[in-house]
């Protein structure tokens, strides 16, 4: 008999453009919600672009977060029900928009996602990605109904949060080939599908370098297709496994040892210019990623990630004890050879 199946959820509005931001009440009404909106945002996005979502929705409620947990989803939830809402909207970077996700699974309603940074996949995805104590939860949620994608506010956020962006989508690299071999060694269970998706957008992606510069709204363009695909590509797997390898393992340990030193996705590109070296070798292609962080101003250093070559063996060390995901690390990377490994990569 067969038995398999699937069940893929993705947004049913994707707007991208100059202004669209102007048109999310739009985007609202083609859903066929019901119900009040509640705003989830945090004080910088709130700041920017707060105003041109209250002129749309007239009195709407709002709550500011200053980081992604527990406690601040139970937050949102709690003030949502107070108010009634019948859907949400987030707006800002990965952190409200991770809590309004979560959030919104609790409440069992829909979520439209707004973000004011190109920093991160997630703006897409149907995961959620909240760090607990000693460790990270990448929980299963609904993907945003819709995403509204402001090319025009995208662009004018700082160049760092873009590049960010970038070097999130070149780690879908690394991500793939973890994936493949979890795949292969642990016979976990692997989809053609997202994993070449998902390599694909990078590929797109470094294919479009010379196109990538600060103060060309272009940019934003580029790299806010290049995260919804790869957000779709999580969707079809059902997890986040076709952008989140063991370069994203010692990200996460970086969030713990040394926190709110550097953006999310530039620690991702660091990590996997380490994570590619261990696939293959000291002739391989981590120079490729290096070199393609380094064209679209991504740091490459541990220098310049802010953070001291000890924390990074540290954390290359114990990245593999984060979760129960199969990579590159296996049951660990000795002292000496993450040594090695961040010396020929020039990391420290
Ligand atoms: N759910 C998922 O699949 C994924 C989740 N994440 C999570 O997302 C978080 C990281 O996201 P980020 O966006 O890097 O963090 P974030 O939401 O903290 O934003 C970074 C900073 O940029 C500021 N910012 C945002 N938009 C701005 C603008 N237009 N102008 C000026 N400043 C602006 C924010 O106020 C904040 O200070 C992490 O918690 C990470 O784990 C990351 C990747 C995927
Ligand atoms: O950051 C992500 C993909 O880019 C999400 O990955 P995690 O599941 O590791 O949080
Ligand atoms: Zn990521």
């Amino acid at each position: 008999m067969f038995d398999k199946s699937t069940w893929i959820k993705l947004p049913r509005n994707v707007l991208q453009g100059h202004g669209v931001l102007d048109d999310l009440s739009a985007a609202v009404d083609e859903l066929y919600l019901s119900g009040e909106p509640f705003l989830v945002t945090s004080p910088t996005p709130e700041r920017i672009a707060g105003d041109r979502i209250r002129a749309q929705f007239d009195g709407i409620s709002s709550v500011s977060l200053d980081r992604a947990s527990f406690e601040s989803v139970e937050r949102v939830v709690e003030q949502a029900r107070e108010q009634n809402a019948g859907y949400l909207i987030a707006l800002g970077g990965g952190k409200p928009i991770d809590v309004a996700k979560m959030a919104s699974d609790r409440l069992d309603c829909g979520f439209v996602s707004v973000p004011t940074a190109a920093s991160h996949d997630g703006i897409v995805s149907g995961r959620s990605s909240i760090p607990e104590g000693d460790t990270r939860h990448s929980v299963a949620a609904d993907p945003p109904l819709a995403v509204v994608a402001d090319t025009e506010l995208l662009a004018e956020a700082p160049w760092e949060l873009t590049t960010a962006g970038c070097a999130d989508i070149i780690s879908n690299y690394t991500a793939v080939k973890d994936w493949e071999l979890a795949h292969r060694l642990k016979n976990v269970e692997y989809s053609e599908y997202a994993g070449a998706l998902s390599q694909m957008t990078a590929e797109m992606l470094v294919q479009s370098a010379d196109s990538i510069k600060p103060g060309l709204e272009e940019s934003a363009w580029i790299v806010t297709k290049a995260l919804v695909s790869s957000g779709v590509a999580m969707s079809i797997a059902g997890s986040s496994r076709p952008a989140s390898g063991a370069e994203h393992l010692f990200s996460h340990q970086l969030d713990r040892i040394a926190p709110g030193r550097a953006l999310h996705g530039h620690q991702v590109g660091v990590g996997s210019i380490l994570t590619e070296y261990f696939h293959s070798g000291p002739r391989g292609e981590w120079t490729d990623i290096r070199d393609a962080l380094s064209t679209m101003g991504a740091p490459t250093t541990a220098d310049e990630l802010g953070i001291d070559g000890e924390t990074v063996i540290e954390a290359l060390t114990t990245a593999h004890e984060i979760r129960d995901r199969y990579t590159i690390l296996g049951d660990g990377v000795s002292e000496d050879a993450a040594i090695e490994a961040a010396t020929i990569t020039g990391v420290i």
